[in-house]
């Protein structure tokens, strides 16, 4: 395992009757970006607050490289809550310096960060402006810089994109992107899975405090049942019916949607529709991490 591997391991955890987090395993390398994604209440916060060591797993642990989460090691870590974290009746200048100074930087060296980081998210020109004149949006995007002032190894962040605008979006992309490209994993949980599909290099999918899955989106999306559409403009309804391993999933215009199981061969549904006439399209269509998601929450 490399330095600073953030690895997730066998956390189990409870409140009272329920299971928020069973035996949950996964890592996220440096220089990699994790999307985590699940249902509501699957475990997602549960589990990025025992990353940053504010809630304590039953069993198993968390670990940066080869050190568990102690208090040093948390001050390496930026995070980004869910419930959000700011003081609202602090100045946003002297708010982001407090959390720079408070994880060990000189205050010369958090003046530059704070005005870096401000300079980088669009909003320097709200430095003396209380967090709570702000919109959601430019406090969500004080809460991303108050992550970012102290240069943390590793990236925490609960729904940082929820109720941004499509210009911060972009924003909060690039800065994760940029922040990866340096070698910090970054964790992120999100419910906007087009975003995760575009930014993340692997994704992993909790259900149930369970993870059903993780992978690379191109891996993920190679394990789900494969799809074809056809067109064979004269194939009558019902051509593919009685094919082995073969559903029809609808039909119009010619155009046919079919599922197969894995081992049937697409070769012999190619064969099948031929026998119908002209096939002017075969194609195989894979499930977008949206479908995959539903699939896997499903099962
Ligand atoms: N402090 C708590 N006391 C009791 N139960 C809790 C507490 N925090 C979370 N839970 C429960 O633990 C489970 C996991 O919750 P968690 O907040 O980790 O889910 P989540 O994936 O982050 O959900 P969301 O997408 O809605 O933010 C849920 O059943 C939730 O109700």
């Amino acid at each position: 395992m490399t330095a600073n591997t953030l690895a997730v391991d066998r956390v189990s955890k409870r409140y009272g009757d329920v299971v928020a987090l069973d035996d949950l395993s996964f890592e996220v390398h440096p220089g990699e970006i994790f999307g985590f994604v699940g249902s509501n209440g699957a475990g997602k916060t549960t589990t990025m607050r025992i990353a940053l060591g504010v809630l304590s797993a039953d069993s198993g642990e968390v670990r940066l490289g080869d050190r568990p989460i102690d208090l040093d090691v948390r001050r390496t870590i930026g995070y980004m809550p869910e419930e959000r974290g700011l003081y609202p009746k602090m100045k946003v200048g002297t708010q982001l310096s407090y959390l720079a100074e408070l994880h060990g930087l000189s205050r010369t060296e958090a003046r530059t960060a704070v005005e870096h980081w401000t300079e980088r998210l669009g909003i320097s020109e709200r430095l003396g402006d209380t967090v709570d004149s702000l919109s959601l949006g430019n406090q969500q995007r004080v809460q991303l810089a108050a992550a970012l002032v102290h240069d943390p190894a590793v990236l925490v962040l609960d729904e940082p994109f929820s109720g941004l605008d499509p210009v911060a979006v972009d924003v909060m992309s690039a800065v994760l992107i940029e922040k990866a490209a340096t070698g910090v994993p970054v964790i992120f949980s999100s419910h906007q899975l087009d975003l995760v599909q575009r930014l993340c290099h692997r994704v992993g999918i909790i259900a149930r405090g369970r993870m059903r899955a993780v992978g690379t989106v191109d891996e993920l999306r190679g394990t789900g049942r494969q799809q074809l559409l056809v067109h064979a403009p004269g194939a009558p309804t019902g051509w593919a019916d009685g094919l082995a391993g073969v559903r029809t999933l609808g039909h119009s215009d010619g155009r046919t949607r079919l599922e197969l199981d894995a081992e049937t061969d697409d070769q012999q549904v190619l064969a099948a529709a031929l026998k119908t006439g002209p096939v002017h399209e075969f194609s195989l269509h894979r499930p977008s991490l949206t479908e995959l998601f539903r699939e896997v929450v499903a099962a």
